[in-house]
């Protein structure tokens, strides 16, 4: 609770008008309990009350009774501007220790994962949920606490503690209901991230599958069925919770009414005034209706959800590794002579892969010199892109070092991490594609501090080919790519490809040196591949760079080409010394051209 409040403070003073709103409303509603007994009792010919005093007291109910209909209106108000600063405050504590690492092993940790959806709040139940329940129990509890005094003090302070005891018991229950449920949806966070995968996908990246293979009903099906799987034991529980529910209400309503019996009979009896009777049954009606069980479960569900939101750094730095503690920033050569990167005895595995799962890079040494075009090929799962992805230092080697300009990456701090990933472009094979416009895909952000960006823009464009395209787009580069948004466009899987390709060489023009081409050409048609194959060296122009390719025309043009095999590297040479050396890359080489042949005789 302190934990919450503290959170709330530092946000400003919204927790402070939210406390303040919930006492304001406690206080109406003892002050209305007090003035129905007071009217009542002085209606004229019924007490021995003025025509003036009921009037004064009627006024000052009507005026108590107008506040009390304003005040939720207020209180929401309050609450809604303190939700909507706290979901943003806990969204920017959620999201900041998932984007600030530089390494990427926390966003495939499980446990990671769970606690998101923890810190996001189970079931809706997040941190605001919970902020939002303390205004309502603060409420309850002052309610209760001032109508208890009321009863006790007009009637009776035994029928006053026997209806706390029952609202404390009503309230156990309840409460003790609530967070079985959400610890069983604590226990469903995975299967909750499958279903609502399973209801994105449809809708997204496989919009176009799901309709072309007919798949629509067997989403819809496969959705339904692990959703009702991941309920069904909820719901089994509610069911069995459904008596003893309605026998715990039993016993307060029996509770309620025996004392407004006992009221009654000693108001027959004229053993109590009119206003007394009458005060002692509100308060009593007060008192019984404060119970709040679903907003301390709330609260509590908001202490977790906030536990979660601030043990989340450290748990993605657990999932990266200790933490890095160098202090060197300098990525520029210290010894001239040192390669550019250079892997030595690097072994390597993903490590939420496991104990048993074997290396994928296992004792690779490798050595890419500044200003070297060199070419990656290996077969499928060889281990390429997870190379790169070392080379950025988004993961850590197990064993072994990686030097860049004899800096061992592991001597770097994050500082030192991010100035080397930003001397990077890259264009990986999943690359991202932005609902944004042209330029913004290109530039991202990067346009201030340019020399002329515009050309620079320009120049990258055409050098990608896409300089043409961009003259058939209806707002030129300011058009979205997007078509789901106003006059927005969408692009071929190659013409994405080439807008990949004119980030990086824009991000090239602007302070990256080392250029990554993760399968630049697997959408390319034949025309482009030809195109990417003859310009190779000028797109590569000045910069160092690593290209991954099962297209053997497309590397066959780098200064080294290096064979990934069983972890490390098996060749490593020229495209005429490796088809001389009669190994790996040759037979490789030689059965794609024969296929290329065959095709070509076949068109
Ligand atoms: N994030 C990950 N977590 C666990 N395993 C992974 C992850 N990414 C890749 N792998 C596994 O690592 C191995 C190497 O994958 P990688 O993507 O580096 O291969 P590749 O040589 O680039 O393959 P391709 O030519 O198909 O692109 C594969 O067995 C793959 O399943």
């Amino acid at each position: 609770m302190i934990a919450l409040i503290r959170f709330t403070a530092s946000q400003g003073k919204g927790i402070i008008l939210l406390l303040a709103s919930s006492l304001f409303s406690a206080v109406l509603a003892v002050a209305l309990t007090f003035l129905i007994g007071q009217v009542v009792g002085a209606v004229p010919g019924v007490g021995s009350a003025s025509l003036s005093t009921f009037a004064w007291l009627s006024a000052a109910l009507v005026a108590v009774f107008a506040l009390t209909s304003v005040q939720p209106v207020l209180q929401d108000l309050v609450t809604l501007r303190t939700i909507y600063d706290l979901e943003q405050a806990t969204h920017a504590r959620i999201v900041g220790p998932l984007l600030d690492s530089t390494h990427i092993s926390h966003l495939e940790s499980r446990e990671v994962q769970d606690r998101v959806s923890r810190a996001q709040g189970i079931g809706s139940f997040g941190v605001s949920t919970g902020i939002e329940s303390m205004g309502g129990l603060v409420n309850a509890r002052l309610t209760a606490v001032g109508s208890a005094a009321v009863l006790a003090v007009s009637f009776s302070w035994v029928a006053a503690v026997i209806l706390l005891a029952s609202n404390f018991l009503l309230e156990w229950y309840s409460a003790r209901l609530l967070r079985a449920e959400s610890d069983q949806l604590d226990d469903l966070t995975e299967e909750q991230r499958r279903y609502a995968y399973l209801f994105d996908l449809p809708m997204g990246a496989a919009a176009k599958e799901v309709r072309v293979f007919g798949l629509s009903s067997w989403f819809v099906d496969r959705y339904l069925r692990v959703w009702t799987d991941a309920m069904t034991p909820l719901w089994e529980e509610r069911r069995k919770a459904v008596f003893p529910t309605l026998l715990i209400y039993g016993i307060h309503l029996a509770v309620m009414a025996g004392i407004a019996v006992v009221i009654g009979r000693q108001a027959a009896s004229g053993e109590l005034s009119l206003t007394v009777a009458t005060t002692a049954l509100v308060a009593m009606l007060s008192l019984g209706m404060s119970v709040d069980g679903h907003s301390a479960s709330r609260l509590r569900r908001g202490l977790e959800a906030l536990d979660a939101v601030e043990s989340l750094p450290g748990l993605v730095a657990k999932a990266n590794g200790p933490r890095l503690m160098g202090t060197a920033t300098r990525t520029e050569p210290a010894d001239e002579s040192e390669p550019l990167v250079r892997f030595d005895g690097v072994w390597f595995k993903y490590p939420e892969s496991g104990a048993s799962a074997d290396y994928i890079l296992r004792d690779l040494d490798l050595s890419l010199h500044s200003g070297e075009a060199l070419a990656l090929v290996g077969v499928n799962g060889a281990g390429k892109s997870t190379l790169v992805k070392l080379m950025a230092g988004m993961y850590r080697p197990i064993k072994g070092r990686i030097l860049i300009q004899g800096v061992d990456l592991s001597e770097l701090g994050e500082p030192g991490i991010h100035a080397w990933q930003d001397r990077i472009a890259p264009i990986p094979q999943d690359f991202i594609r932005l609902p944004f416009s042209m330029t913004e895909n290109i530039v991202f952000n990067s346009r201030a501090g340019v020399h002329d960006p515009d050309q620079q823009l320009r120049e990258a464009t055409k050098l990608a080919g896409i300089a043409k395209l961009i003259g058939t787009l209806p707002h030129g580069a300011e058009t979205v790519l997007a078509k789901t948004l106003e006059g927005g466009v969408d692009l071929s899987g190659g013409e994405w490809q080439r807008v990949a390709l004119a980030r990086a060489l824009y991000s090239l023009r602007n302070g990256a040196s080392v250029l990554v081409l993760d399968e630049p050409a697997a959408a390319l048609d034949v025309r482009g591949e030809a195109d990417m194959v003859d310009r190779y060296l000028e797109l590569t122009a000045g910069a160092t760079s690593m290209i991954i390719s099962h297209r053997f025309s497309v590397v066959r043009g780098a200064d080294r080409i290096c064979v990934l095999e069983d972890g490390r590297i098996a060749e490593a040479g020229t495209h005429e010394e490796l088809l001389k050396s009669e190994g790996r890359y040759a037979t490789m080489f030689r059965r794609q051209a024969e296929r290329y042949a065959q095709g070509a005789e076949h068109a």
